[in-house]
């Protein structure tokens, strides 16, 4: 048998119908239209190649981008597209580009930040591409402390104009996506001066570049801040380097949403929180929560069907050998990753409602929410992404020598994936986030009963006495038992770190001395709500055959395994024993021969096309081998039998040799 029938004979064995998970997975049946549509889009139009960028120099890289981009933004006006649609194609042709920026950032930016009037002049002017924009808030000395940042921004009340500077080297704008060839404009985070008194980091819309002849104005130096990891992914971006040399914008260009200077110089706060200046940065971390189940679902889809096709040992008499995807490491290294896609998503689809709805509670001044949003943003970000990032190096691993191949498609998708770790928030400082909100929520019980997601810790007192009532492996598949497991780890973890805390001279130094802890504290509260979202969307109406019953399988599968991961913590606050927390990693391996006849059938129901995984490894049609031989063959080093550089460097050792042995 080839990998192609390996391919078809696991696909005849599935348990439920892949059409119906298909729109399980999208979200909704118009959901999986515009997502196939457009992944059928890039993939069958040639301008979106990938084959050669691991081959191309970092100029070509960056031209070949621009002309991607381009072309993407004539398709989607002749083919007037949705801005739904035309978010999709971007995803699709995978290549990080300055319209990333553009749409993810600038845009939200203008629209959270400004007033209705400053809406209203630069929305449209970026929504057709007229202008172009980035988010230039990181700075060479410092990206995670955002009060920190150097930058200036000082009112001249004479003229009416604010002056940008860069005072230091260390306040010269770093990282900033499109910000070193592209971009036309830039919300540059700066710190407001009038009069000499510090009023705190706001955003201004600063031209960067002559919409003439596309050079820098005056004033303002701009470059590349160099290669990044991994050759073909992030260096398709111009991330770059900013300095401002007294820089003259008008008032009207400070974002003044939440606080505003008048002409007179007077700095007049809203009636809003200064955090709302921070919007963007939540708006993107949402997008990020959706973007790491898609990373994750396409190194696992790659992984799995691999392993359906990869074959070692375990014949002794010329017969076939064992799939490697039969062997049971195998399974506990590979299915806790599926999974992780699926709870990855639903947990995404909740967060999205959560944004939706504290973005229209915002409109209305309705701020109550903010801090739990915030919290779960931040939380599931690092969360999400820390998982997403591990996951791909272990699918790769999973790969065997094969999959350190670039023709693979995973050590790009790892270059690709991981500073998402990093930016919009580096992932121990969100979880930090998450741990003042967890000691605020905690310290108040006695005074406030939490609500949403910290809800669970309204009933702290409760599940630090209780313990788990487990007796079976079996008993480890009640959705109840699971959740009070969860949520009684993470409410003994918060409530011990907040005892301690006490013991110190001020909160301050407990935080500071505790960090460690607290950040653990925080991942556990994350997980009760990642695991809490699966539950809750299986209580939901799932149609399809057999459908409903895979999902639980997952859900099952990616509770226990973390549990199983976590168990120390699980062990060390008493909650279970060290008999329950054998149950549930024997109830694990249960789970996992429930997933196998299915495991193919589950990558296939991400709609992945061949374009988007870019694999020969995860081919859809399992015909591995022949495509990595035809795709090594087009090696350039394999255009000629005898290589460049040959007969300059090799044959003279060789020589030199046969001289020497004749002596
Ligand atoms: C293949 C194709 C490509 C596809 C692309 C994939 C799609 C992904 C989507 C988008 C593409 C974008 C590409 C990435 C580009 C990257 C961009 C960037 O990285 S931009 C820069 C991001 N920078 C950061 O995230 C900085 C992180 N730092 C902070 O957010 C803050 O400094 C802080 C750490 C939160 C600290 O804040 P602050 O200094 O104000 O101090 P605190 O005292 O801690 O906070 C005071 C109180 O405010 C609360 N708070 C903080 N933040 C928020 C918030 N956002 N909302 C609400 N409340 C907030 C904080 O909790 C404190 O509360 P109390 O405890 O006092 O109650
Ligand atoms: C690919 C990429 C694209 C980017 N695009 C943009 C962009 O378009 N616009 C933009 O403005 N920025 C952008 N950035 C910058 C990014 O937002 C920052 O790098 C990020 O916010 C982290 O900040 P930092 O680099 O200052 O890390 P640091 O904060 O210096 O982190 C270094 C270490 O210090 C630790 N640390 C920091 N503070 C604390 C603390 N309080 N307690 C405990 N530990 C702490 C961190 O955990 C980390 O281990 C991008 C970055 C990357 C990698």
């Amino acid at each position: 048998m080839e990998g192609v029938d390996y391919l078809r004979d696991e696909r005849s064995k599935a348990q439920f119908d892949v059409e119906t998970m298909k729109v399980a997975w999208a979200g909704s049946p118009e959901a999986f239209l515009v997502c196939d549509r457009m992944a059928k889009l890039v993939a069958n139009d040639p301008v979106f190649e990938k084959f050669s960028k691991p081959m191309l120099g970092r100029k070509e890289l960056f031209k070949n981008t621009l002309r991607k981009t381009a072309h993407a933004w004539k398709l989607v006006n002749d083919l007037h597209l949705t801005e739904e649609e035309a978010k999709w194609l971007r995803h699709y042709i995978d290549e990080p580009s300055y319209t990333d920026l553009q749409w993810e950032m600038f845009v939200p930016a203008l629209e959270g930040q400004g007033t209705e009037e400053q809406k209203k002049k630069w929305v449209p002017l970026a929504k057709t591409m007229q202008i172009i924009g980035t988010y230039a808030q990181t700075e060479l000395g410092h990206g995670s402390n955002v009060q920190g940042l150097e930058t200036t921004a000082t009112f001249d009340r004479q003229s009416d104009e604010f002056v940008i500077h860069s005072p230091t080297l260390t306040s010269s704008k770093w990282w900033p996506g499109g910000l070193a060839k592209v971009t036309t404009h830039a919300i540059v985070y700066a710190r407001l001066i009038i009069d000499g008194h510090f009023y705190g980091v706001h955003g201004f819309i600063v031209q960067l570049r002559s919409l003439e002849d596309h050079s820098p104005l005056p004033g303002i130096t701009l470059g590349d801040i160099g290669m990044k990891f991994g050759h073909g992914t992030y260096n398709t971006m111009d991330n770059g380097v900013a300095r401002f040399d007294r820089v003259r914008i008008p008032r009207d260009q400070m974002l003044m949403r939440v606080s505003q200077v008048t002409k007179e110089g007077k700095y007049m706060k809203s009636n809003v929180p200064r955090q709302l200046g921070y919007a963007t940065m939540v708006s993107v971390r949402q997008t990020i929560v959706s973007d790491a189940s898609k990373a994750l679902s396409r190194a696992v889809c790659i992984a799995t069907r691999y392993s359906a096709i990869r074959r070692q040992f375990g014949s002794r008499d010329g017969g076939p050998e064992t799939q490697v995807l039969d062997y049971k490491t195998q399974q506990s290294r590979l299915f806790p990753l599926v999974a992780s896609a699926f709870a990855f998503r639903f947990a995404s689809d909740w967060l999205k409602l959560l944004y939706t709805d504290v973005k229209q509670r915002l409109e209305v001044n309705d701020f109550s929410t903010l801090p739990e949003v915030h919290a779960c943003t931040a939380g599931f970000k690092s969360l999400t992404t820390a998982a997403t990032a591990e996951g791909i190096e272990e699918c790769r691993k999973l790969c065997g020598g094969h999959g350190y191949l670039i023709s693979s498609g995973l050590p790009e998708l790892f270059a690709f994936y991981v500073p998402a770790c990093t930016y919009e928030g580096e992932n121990v400082v969100m979880l930090l986030q998450v741990a003042r909100f967890l000691v605020k929520t905690v310290s108040d019980l006695g005074n406030k009963q939490p609500v949403g997601t910290a809800a669970y810790l309204g009933r702290a007192s409760l599940l630090v006495q209780k313990n788990c009532v487990v007796q079976t492996a079996e008993d480890w598949l009640n959705p109840i038992a699971i959740l009070e497991a969860f949520e009684a780890r993470a409410a003994r973890m918060a409530v011990g770190c907040c005892q301690r805390l006490a013991e110190f001279k001020s909160p301050e130094e407990g935080f500071a001395e505790l960090s460690s802890d607290l950040a653990e504290a925080s991942l556990a509260h994350c997980q009760v709500i990642v695991v809490s979202t699966f539950i809750r969307r299986l209580q939901q109406d799932i149609p399809g055959r057999g459908v409903k019953q895979a999902l639980e399988v997952l859900c099952n599968v990616y509770a226990l395994f973390l549990l199983h991961k976590h168990q120390g913590d699980f062990l060390a606050t008493g909650y279970l024993t060290p008999k329950q927390a054998s149950l549930a990693n024997d109830q694990l391996r249960t789970l996992y021969s429930k997933v196998r006849p299915n495991a193919i059938a589950l990558v296939d129901s991400f709609n992945h096309t061949d374009h988007y995984l870019s694999s020969v490894l995860g081919r859809y049609d399992g015909n591995v081998y022949p495509k990595l031989y035809e795709a090594a063959l087009k090696d350039p080093l394999n255009d000629s039998d005898i290589a460049d550089g040959i007969h300059q460097y090799v044959q003279p050792i060789l020589k030199q040799k046969l001289h020497s042995s004749k002596l």
